[in-house]
């Protein structure tokens, strides 16, 4: 039977409890709590590790889940991931697939938007992992670095994954912007609306989990739950609770979904 081996990464301690509480809740064969701790090698970053039972057919697969809280931000997620992912290469158990998931901001839908927007409570799964404020201000405006001749600033998730979770969870689907600042006023939501105009959800860590993936050939999914709107800063009105309980359901998909994915080999981009 093979293995299937996931690096989720999370923000914070609370968003990677929620992650290994709906993937214990799922069949995970697993110890009390849910989760093995793994302690990294360098960088003080320890892995909740959920191993889920395999499924009786003998050509699925079971599926190892290493969940990691690698801190706010893009820098230390990509610093996390990169990390994570090293480890588990030279520990000669490298992984498959990178994940992703969190709590975000969810964009109301816009004057010409078709789709519903993300209200609070809601799950989004990316089709695009967007760095939206990687780039220059200009007289102009903003230009993004590759119009400056740099990098990238979008990555794609497998499609027929992400097809697939969608099915499973009933999330929405669409670009989730990463931003080093949560948008705190209508004006920067509404510039990032027209700059993006399919955007469900801000947050601020999947560019940087992505990059890290990307840099050693590796797929990414991202999956965001919505604990506010994007828009004027109310922090006392987050529903964190809900979103991570959204979160928890949401993840409690993950290893059947996998399991039945095919190989890893054929999630990778050509
Ligand atoms: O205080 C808590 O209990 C708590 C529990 C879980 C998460 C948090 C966070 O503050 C996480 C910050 C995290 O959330 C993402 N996020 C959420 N809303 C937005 C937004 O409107 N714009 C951008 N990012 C957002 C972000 O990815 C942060 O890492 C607290």
């Amino acid at each position: 039977m093979t293995v299937t081996r996931v690096l989720v990464v999370t923000a914070v301690a609370a968003e990677r409890d929620a992650v290994v509480a709906g993937v214990a809740g799922d069949g995970a064969a697993a110890g009390d709590g849910g989760a093995e701790i793994v302690a990294l090698p360098a960088g003080g970053y320890a892995l909740h590790r959920v191993r889920t039972a395999a499924p009786p057919a003998p050509e699925r697969a079971g599926v190892v889940l290493d969940v990691l809280a690698a801190g706010v931000g893009p820098a230390a997620a990509a610093a996390g991931t990169a990390t994570a992912l090293t480890a588990g290469t030279c520990a000669g158990a490298g992984y498959d697939l990178v994940i992703s998931a969190g709590i975000g901001g969810g964009f109301a839908p816009g004057p010409d938007a078709d789709g519903p927007g993300a209200a609070v409570g809601s799950t989004v799964v990316a089709d695009a992992i967007v760095a939206a404020d990687l780039g220059a201000e200009t007289p102009d405006g903003f230009l993004p670095v590759t119009e400056l001749g740099f990098g990238t600033v979008v990555h794609t998730p497998p499609p027929a994954l992400v097809r697939a979770l969608v099915a499973a969870t009933g999330a929405a689907c669409g670009p989730v912007l990463t931003a080093s600042t949560v948008t705190g006023s209508a004006e920067h939501a509404a510039r990032l609306a027209a700059r993006h105009p399919r955007a469900l959800v801000e947050a601020m860590e999947g560019f940087g989990v992505a990059e890290a993936a990307a840099a050693q050939g590796l797929p990414v999914l991202e999956i965001r739950t919505v604990s506010n709107p994007v828009g004027p800063r109310d922090r006392a009105a987050w529903r964190i609770g809900e979103a991570l309980g959204a979160l928890s359901a949401a993840c409690a998909a993950l290893p059947r979904v996998l399991a039945a994915a095919g190989a890893p080999t054929s999630w990778r981009t050509p």
